[in-house]
């Protein structure tokens, strides 16, 4: 993994350049699914006759394992055994950063993920976890006030992240009456930052905000490579990762860190979103899908067609028959 600290510059640091980024290869997925549906399965089939590997049958569901004998696609049967599998895969990789790094960046999405990250706020994750090494991060955030139902923020924070730590949340109401562009990206990313462990809430440009944790002796650089990402995506309608949407241009974005989206087909149409060159960054990327509405995207992410057009993904939890 590496740990070189980039230079930068007042424009875009170079690994946010098309192409120069330094990223890891998109894992050989071997999947051998023995209970998909048909529709899923044949899409499917180029990825099973690569396969080197057989998968396991885990009680809780088919696990798949790429050439490095490392689990990449975990179908689980009920949600609850999904939110099992992604606690323990986070507080594995928290533990990881937490020692070689002696910090864990985490980016979260919005939807139906915060959820499914309940199980790391019980025991015995919340007791193990060394909580006071997070810094989180929202791979997306939309543009409402901070308490609005549809603001990411809120929901992880309402979720997940007020049940953990004894961070202490202090209540800004003038930054809560805010839902300009600014604020937004201000809030939306929240350091949870030693000793005092309380929530950043100055005005800052989160590019501003990434760089200065770079220099920073508090954590490692973010891109390139210690970030854990979980995106919640593959939307019913669309597949998008994060704010970037099928079909959108900002899909090409490779200048910036975080861009502005004005006509996101999913409402809010006003979303800011780290985009696909920060994001295939991370060194570890896990993708959950949840719900019956997504089965297709699925079948066209899963196979050669894949919507999520260049996310490379480490580990994929895979909710079936929900
Ligand atoms: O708009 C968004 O939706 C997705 C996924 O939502 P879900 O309802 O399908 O779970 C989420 O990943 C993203 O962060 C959010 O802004």
């Amino acid at each position: 993994m590496a740990t070189s600290s980039p230079t930068f510059s007042t424009s875009l640091p170079k690994f946010c350049r098309p192409y120069s980024i330094s990223i890891t290869s998109p894992p050989q997925v071997s999947v051998y699914f023995k209970k998909l549906d048909s529709s899923i399965s044949s899409a499917l089939k180029i990825s099973r006759r690569r396969t080197t590997r057989a998968s396991s049958m885990a009680s809780s569901g088919i696990t798949t394992i790429d050439q490095n004998n490392k689990k990449v696609v975990e179908v689980l049967y009920t949600e609850e055994d999904l939110a099992v599998s992604l606690a323990k895969y986070t507080a594995d990789l928290s533990d990881k950063f937490a020692k070689e790094r002696g910090a864990f960046t985490v980016v979260v999405s919005g939807g139906s993920l915060i959820k499914s990250l309940r199980k790391l706020v019980e025991a015995p994750y919340v007791d193990s976890i060394d909580w006071s090494k997070w810094h989180v991060f929202w791979v997306d955030e939309r543009v409402v006030p901070k308490d609005h139902p549809d603001s990411n923020y809120k929901l992880a924070l309402d979720g997940f992240l007020s049940k953990t730590l004894e961070i202490v949340i202090p209540p800004n109401e003038e930054m809560l009456k805010k839902s300009d562009h600014e604020s937004t990206i201000a809030l939306a990313n929240l350091i949870p930052s030693e000793p005092d462990k309380t929530l950043r809430t100055d005005l800052q440009d989160v590019t501003d905000l990434i760089l200065e944790l770079t220099r920073s002796d508090v954590t490692v650089p973010i891109p390139p490579s210690n970030v854990y990402a979980i995106n919640d995506a593959l939307s019913a309608e669309d597949g998008h990762v994060a704010s970037l949407f099928p079909g959108h241009p900002l899909l090409k974005e490779n200048q910036k860190w975080v861009a502005h989206i004005t006509d996101s087909p999913k409402p809010p149409p006003e979303r800011i979103t780290f985009t696909l060159p920060v994001i295939n960054s991370s060194a570890y990327i896990a993708l959950v899908v949840c719900g019956a509405g997504k089965a297709n995207v699925v079948q066209a992410a899963l196979g050669n067609e894949s919507k999520l057009r260049g996310v490379f993904l480490s580990k994929w939890f895979h909710l079936k028959g929900s």
